[in-house]
């Protein structure tokens, strides 16, 4: 049976909208069964139409389903790409992590694989912490966390993250776009192995 994978992510201004897109096409060329699903936006209205750039992320986004509890459940192993926000993940992926009590409670989220991206204005502005902070959570789940690391030379070339490809704004080109899809890749690779 093909690995189920939830791709799930937060994106104010298209950068992690972006790793997602390339993370799911990547896991579908690896063979897995993929759910691209994005965060509730949940910050008020008048402030998100506040900024053009804000309003216009979220309308180009308005067809990709919003993740629920099932999205998770279902999944083999989650590939999540959320924006650095003082150092930790998105307030809008807290809250839909917020809402996982009783999938957890139920032993629905253990022994999924997971895997984390990130992007931040600076490269040192919380990146690393950010996707430390994923992974946290994720241990309380049960889960096996399957970083990058240096497995492949791509990260050597990348920035060098080993927790999970990050960039800033902008910064997603080909060598990250072929971060993210090894990534993604080797996330499908032990979705296999573990055989859930
Ligand atoms: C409230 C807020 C807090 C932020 N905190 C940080 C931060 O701690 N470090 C940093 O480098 N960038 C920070 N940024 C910049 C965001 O990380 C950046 O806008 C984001 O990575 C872009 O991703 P997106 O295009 O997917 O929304 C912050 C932005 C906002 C709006």
């Amino acid at each position: 049976m093909a690995p189920k994978i939830t791709v799930l992510f937060y994106s104010t201004y298209g950068t992690n909208h972006g790793v997602a897109l390339e993370a799911a096409r990547a896991a579908e060329a690896a063979g897995a069964e993929v759910r691209l699903r994005r965060c509730q936006e949940t910050a008020p209205a008048d402030v998100v139409d506040g900024q053009e750039a804000w309003r216009d992320q979220l309308e180009k986004t308005k067809d990709i389903p919003e993740a629920k509890p099932d999205d998770m459940e279902w999944a083999d192993g989650y590939f999540i790409s959320v924006p650095t926000r003082f150092g930790v993940p998105a307030s809008q992926f807290r809250a839909f992590i917020d809402t996982l009590g009783p999938s957890w409670q139920s032993g629905a989220l253990a022994n999924k694989v997971v895997t984390a991206t990130t992007s931040a204005q600076n490269p040192h502005g919380g990146q690393e912490t950010t996707i430390q902070s994923v992974y946290v959570t994720a241990m309380h789940w049960g889960a096996i966390i399957v970083p990058p690391g240096y497995a492949d030379p791509v990260k050597f070339e990348d920035g060098g993250n080993p927790y999970g490809y990050s960039c800033t704004p902008g910064e997603l080109d080909e060598t990250g776009k072929k971060s993210v899809a090894f990534q993604a890749k080797r996330l499908v690779e032990y979705a296999g192995k573990l055989g859930n």
